[in-house]
């Protein structure tokens, strides 16, 4: 049982080689990221970061060690039934976008709607109304090449948004940005943070801790340092993090999602 968490794990361990040319990417993590927590963490290249982060969305498997995504525990879950909950309940976000350069920023944002079943009327209509959210509502029609890069990343948060996931895992997600399309993205973020949505941020980018309430440095594949930020918000609010039923409701509000 995970209580209230939506990320758990114990001694979460991923190894990469053998012998002398052994590394653990991620050390015997212990990590419990409540509900509603927008958690960044940083650390020098190749401290472990990613690996953790794929290791948390269930995109790879640990040596050793376990992973809950709310109660399911992911480590030992078949691959089939991985994906699905992969599909239904995570929304990723990576630093390269990942869209499909063939379909329009609205058919990537659908796209998994359709795919798990829902009618494309619902699906359209969900999409169309994540891309007014980021402000892209004028582009739905334009390819990703017709795109800016800013303008692509928020389409892909739009498409992270798509299955109302339990959590967003977000992977360098301005590492291909320039500086005025990095305020953009993180003032996203920022939004659906204060919405309550949950939220994992792997970035070198030390403005995200603007948009974040808690923070974990890495280094060699274990945490450093693990510290609650305060005052969180771009917007300089000082709100806080909403909890419970008024971020669940804001969350329904500005994103139609589950807390
Ligand atoms: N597939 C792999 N095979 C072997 N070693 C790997 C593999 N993937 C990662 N590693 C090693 O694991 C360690 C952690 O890598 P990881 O990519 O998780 O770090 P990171 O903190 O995300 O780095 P960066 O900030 O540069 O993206 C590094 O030493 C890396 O070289």
């Amino acid at each position: 049982m995970t209580g209230s968490m939506v990320l758990r794990t114990r001694g979460l361990t991923r190894q990469y080689g053998r012998d002398s040319g052994l590394v653990r990417a991620v050390d015997e993590i212990d990590l419990d990221v409540p509900a509603g927590q927008a958690l960044a963490i940083m650390g020098p290249s190749g401290c472990g970061k990613s690996t953790l982060l794929h290791l948390l969305g269930g995109l790879q498997r640990p040596t050793d060690g376990q992973v809950w995504l709310a109660d399911h525990r992911i480590d030992t879950m078949s691959e089939r039934a991985l994906a699905r909950l992969r599909r239904d309940s995570v929304g990723f976000v990576f630093q390269s976008f990942h869209l499909m350069d063939e379909l329009t920023a609205v058919e990537n944002v659908e796209l998994a709607a359709l795919l798990a079943g829902q009618s494309p009327r619902r699906a359209r209509k969900r999409a169309m109304y994540l891309l007014d959210r980021v402000g892209l509502a004028d582009r739905a029609r334009h390819l990703p090449a017709e795109l800016s890069g800013g303008q692509r990343q928020r389409v892909a948060i739009a498409r992270a948004l798509s299955n109302d996931p339990l959590v967003v895992l977000a992977d360098e997600p301005t590492g291909n940005l320039d500086s005025a399309a990095t305020v953009e993205v993180l003032r996203l973020f920022d939004e659906i943070r204060a919405a309550g949505q949950t939220l994992v941020v792997v970035t070198h980018d030390a403005r995200i801790a603007a948009v974040a309430d808690r923070m974990i440095s890495m280094r060699d594949g274990a945490f450093a340092d693990d510290s609650p930020l305060a005052g969180a918000g771009m917007a300089g609010t000082g709100s806080g993090r909403g909890s419970g039923t008024a971020a669940g409701a804001a969350a329904g509000t500005v994103y139609g999602g589950r807390r």
